[in-house]
């Protein structure tokens, strides 16, 4: 099986370590750009490169398009006019779907199907050398197939998406942009606005900077972002940003009012039903930060204790992903939660730790 990936960044990068090295793959990485291609060799991320479209394409069984939102519609033109591989499945990972959707509509793609695709899982960083093989783990992974698309063609990238170990989801490409829009592309705008805010302030006094502790930092990493990723994102899902925008400016407004009506019952109600639903969200969606594979166990609180136990896993080989006190009070047992990159190791951890006088939760 051929599968082509055109753009070997952050995202490209991650599917093809997700797919390299699988039995019968072999995965070939495409760049205009020469010094790229060079790179992905070097990095072994992918099995060949090359600069021309056509070897890359050429007998594929799936194509990747993952390029900037901005250069989707262009890739698929010239890959209508290319002879394709009868069959051949041409996905993109863009981060707004409705456009390229209806691109996919009005482009002549004979014998080959087009589905659209988003995996929810990212990073500030990017380029190759930020492309991890678990950055898809738990996160969902959206596919927004038209109703011409056959359940076969659906079921074949579906499954090819296992190796990802993401959770694959079904969703409408017009309400993947309005939602996305909503807990992504403005959080990056907020971010943005924020710290330029800030960055201003700071030109008189840079204890603004040297003062920046974790709330600043918690809320602006992805002000971090590559520009010209965003700047294609923003301006492609740009009506549902003005709709979001203003309802932002709703939410100011009332901050605004609350504050010079020093209504405190009011901060008091926003922070508790902000928080009410945080806490909420379900914990696979922070992508490669948790895992489905934990094991809770309670433990004394005694010195040392956590330094045995990672031990004696290592002592057994089993490789622990994260490891996290969840609540630790003085005379009260804590719960240690101990995630594991793979279920052979997450059973084997459920074994082994009642030998060592733990209760093993799952
Ligand atoms: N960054 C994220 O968190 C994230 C998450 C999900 C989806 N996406 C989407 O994935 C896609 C790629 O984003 P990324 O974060 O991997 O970016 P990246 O900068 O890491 O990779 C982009 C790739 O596209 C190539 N490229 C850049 N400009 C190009 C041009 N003008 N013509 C042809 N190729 C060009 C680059 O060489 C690189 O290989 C985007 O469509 C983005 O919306 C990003
Ligand atoms: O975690 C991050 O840094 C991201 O920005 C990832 C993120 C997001 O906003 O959640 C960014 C863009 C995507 O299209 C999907 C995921």
């Amino acid at each position: 099986m051929k599968i082509t990936i055109f753009g070997v960044g952050l995202i490209g990068g991650s599917l093809a370590l997700c797919f390299k090295g699988k039995p019968g793959i072999t995965v070939v990485g495409h760049s205009i750009f020469p010094e790229e291609v060079q790179k992905y060799i070097d990095r072994h991320v992918v099995d060949i490169a090359t600069t021309s479209m056509e070897e890359a394409a050429s007998d594929a069984d799936f194509i990747f398009l993952c390029v900037p939102v901005g250069k989707l519609a262009s890739y698929l033109q010239q890959l209508s006019q290319m002879t394709l591989k009868e069959g051949c499945i041409i996905t993109d990972v863009g981060s707004t779907k409705a456009s390229i959707a209806a691109c996919a509509k009005q482009t002549d793609l004979q014998n080959v199907t087009f589905i659209g695709g988003h995996p929810m899982a990212g990073s500030e960083r990017s380029g190759v050398e930020a492309a991890s093989s678990i950055l898809f783990e738990n996160a969902y992974y959206v596919l927004t197939p038209e109703e011409n698309v056959s359940e076969e063609a659906y079921t074949r990238l579906a499954d090819l998406l296992q190796h990802t170990r993401a959770q694959i989801v079904r969703v409408d490409p017009k309400q993947h942009d309005d939602i996305v829009g909503a807990i992504s592309h403005l959080p990056h705008l907020i971010a943005v606005a924020l710290v330029n805010q800030v960055r201003q302030y700071n030109e008189n006094n840079t204890l603004y900077q040297s003062l920046a502790a974790g709330g600043f930092r918690d809320i602006t990493r992805i002000a971090n972002s590559d520009p010209y990723i965003w700047r294609d994102i923003l301006l492609n899902n740009k009506d549902v940003l003005l709709k979001l925008l203003q309802d932002w400016n709703g939410q100011v407004e009332s901050f605004i009012d609350i504050l010079k009506r020093e209504d405190g019952e009011g901060i008091v109600q926003e922070f508790s039903q902000a928080g009410a639903f945080r806490s909420q969200l379900p914990e696979r969606r922070k992508g490669m930060i948790t895992s489905l594979y934990d094991v809770y166990i309670n433990v004394p609180d005694t010195p040392g204790i956590i330094g045995r136990i990672a031990t004696e896993l290592g002592n057994h080989e089993l490789n622990l992903s994260n490891l996290q006190i969840i609540e630790s009070r003085e005379d009260v047992p804590g719960v240690l939660r101990l995630s594991f990159r793979n279920e052979k190791d997450w059973d084997r951890a459920q074994q082994l730790l009642p030998t060592l006088g733990f209760t093993a939760y799952v």
